[in-house]
């Protein structure tokens, strides 16, 4: 079965917004693991919007299912963080400074000799190495090329034409699946998956070992916790 890794950097998006630690996203890990999570994925960014890289070092300290963190290899204190924390996988995402969330997947192609030299910077140290990826097959190509273990398939164009077209939105899913396991790739895959478009996802890809989920998943815990959270209020004003 297809491993879900549940992306908690939205727990620290709202902690953030007041200061203070609640949401507590430690607990968020160690009930994400207690709730049957397989993993946890965390992205911090350069700005610490979200993720702060002290939550990464706390968290390490405490998981014990798989442990994923996304970003961009060009920062140093990005490399430093994931080597000094050694995850079970880093999943490199060209992400510039300040973007809103990640929007495309490697050039493989232009970028081979760097990606292989920081690939094998990670792997020394006993990481596995996943890279994000547009569904592209001189991409898929370029990424056996670089060494990685895995590749991530950046699902945005999936996502969004799911509901117009599935079986169009995923063709191009499909074939990039069918190379990187040709290719021996081991295959990840993520970005606005959501309870709509993630059952024919997972179907349909052959050779699905990941998924990290964050943005839907939170929000749609926000909704289906709500009417309890009310009610527990309401309980609290009783005479
Ligand atoms: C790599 C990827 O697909 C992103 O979805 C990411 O990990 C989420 O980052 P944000 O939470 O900053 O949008
Ligand atoms: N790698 C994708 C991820 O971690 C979460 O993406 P999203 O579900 O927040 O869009």
């Amino acid at each position: 079965m297809t491993k879900l890794s549940v992306n908690i950097n939205k727990f620290a998006t709202l902690r953030n917004s007041r200061g203070g630690n609640n949401p507590d996203v430690l607990k968020a890990a160690i009930d994400a693991e207690r709730f049957g999570a397989d993993g946890v994925t965390v992205h911090p960014r350069p700005d610490e919007r979200h993720i702060r890289y002290s939550d990464v070092r706390d968290i390490k300290k405490i998981i014990t299912t798989e442990f994923n963190i996304e970003g961009n290899c060009s920062e140093d204190s990005l490399v430093d963080l994931v080597l000094e924390n050694k995850p079970d996988q880093v999943t490199l995402v060209p992400d510039a400074q300040g973007q809103l969330t990640s929007d495309h997947g490697w050039d493989t192609i232009q970028h081979r000799d760097y990606l292989r030299d920081m690939i094998q910077t990670f792997q020394l140290a006993g990481i596995r190495v996943s890279i994000f990826v547009d569904p592209v097959i001189e991409m898929i190509d370029g990424a056996a090329e670089t060494g990685a273990n895995r590749i991530e398939l950046y699902t945005e164009s999936y996502a969004r034409e799911y509901a117009s077209n599935k079986e169009k939105a995923i063709a191009p899913y499909i074939a990039a699946a069918n190379r990187a396991n040709e290719l021996g790739l081991g295959l990840n895959a993520g970005h606005d998956l959501d309870l709509t478009n993630l059952a024919y996802f997972a179907q349909n890809i052959p050779g699905l070992l990941e998924v990290s989920i964050g943005h839907a998943l939170i929000s749609d815990a926000l909704y289906l916790g709500y009417e309890n959270a009310i009610q527990l209020y309401k309980r609290q004003l009783k005479g």
